[in-house]
């Protein structure tokens, strides 16, 4: 069975009522492609309202939790929280989380197994620097990202997209060209093909975010290992309806 495409609008710290009922009346003229599958990314105190809006055609995705419960964790919020107001994914590991909250590899994997445990679905982001990059080290760093998930994975890998994210794209217009994405991608399947299995390495579903609007989303999604997007600032604005459409 194909892969089917997912795309993510991850909203991060932005909008007001006003604007993230705009945003949800625009996905609801759509017309959004049936055949993808849509997730967004609501900042936490929007998450029930939100919730509250979409038709059920949209799914509504946490933009980080804690890796617990519950408990003594001032500002933090739990999957089962999350479950608690309807909604039922979360996004772990995005890079912001990673550089600016200082998120290392270990807590994102105990973040990512608590989420699945708690039966929440997770996307889960990796990529790297330009640092890194021009050092030659993309591939090291994805591999390294990605093991560390294996175990807090387990057997759920129907519960998981991968997002990968060069850092050096997000936010920045610099867009990583479809061969670039295409490549990583690639590699990554290979590699979970060798970590994992050939099922998961077959099966799972690996977006590509970094500067996606609808004039590039085309492009990218005729990649053969790109099967969707997780979208920043392009999904505060109309033009996300044509990137949910861009393999139509
Ligand atoms: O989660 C989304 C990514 O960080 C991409 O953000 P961007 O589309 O604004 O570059």
């Amino acid at each position: 069975m194909g892969r089917k495409f997912v795309v993510g609008g991850n909203w991060k710290m932005n909008g007001d009522k006003k604007q993230v009922t705009e945003i949800v009346e625009t996905l609801k003229k759509g017309p959004l492609d049936s055949n993808v599958e849509v997730v967004v990314g609501v900042p936490a105190i929007y998450l029930e309202y939100v919730q509250s809006i979409v038709p059920n055609t949209i799914n509504v995705a946490a933009q980080n939790c804690w890796k617990s419960p519950k408990g003594a964790f001032t500002g933090e919020i739990s999957p089962a929280m999350i479950k608690d107001i309807g909604a039922n994914w979360v996004i772990l590991g995005h890079s912001e989380r990673r550089t600016i909250f200082g998120e290392k590899d270990d807590l994102v994997a105990e973040k990512v197994a608590h989420a699945l445990e708690s039966g929440l679905k997770v996307i889960a982001c990796i990529g790297e620097t330009l640092e890194e990059r021009e050092a030659g080290k993309t591939e090291e760093v994805v591999f390294r990202q990605t093991k560390a998930l294996l175990p807090a994975i387990g057997s759920n890998w129907d519960k998981v997209v991968l997002a990968y994210e060069p850092v050096w794209a997000i936010g920045t217009g610099k867009t990583a060209t479809p061969q670039q994405a295409q490549d990583v991608h690639a590699s990554l399947r290979n590699w979970l093909s060798a970590n994992a299995s050939a099922d998961v390495a077959n099966s799972v579903r690996i977006q590509y975010g970094g500067s996606v609007t609808a004039a590039n989303a085309k492009e990218l999604a005729a990649c053969p290992d790109i099967d969707g997007f997780l979208v920043g600032g392009a999904s505060l604005k109309p033009e996300f309806v044509d990137i949910v459409n861009a393999t139509q």
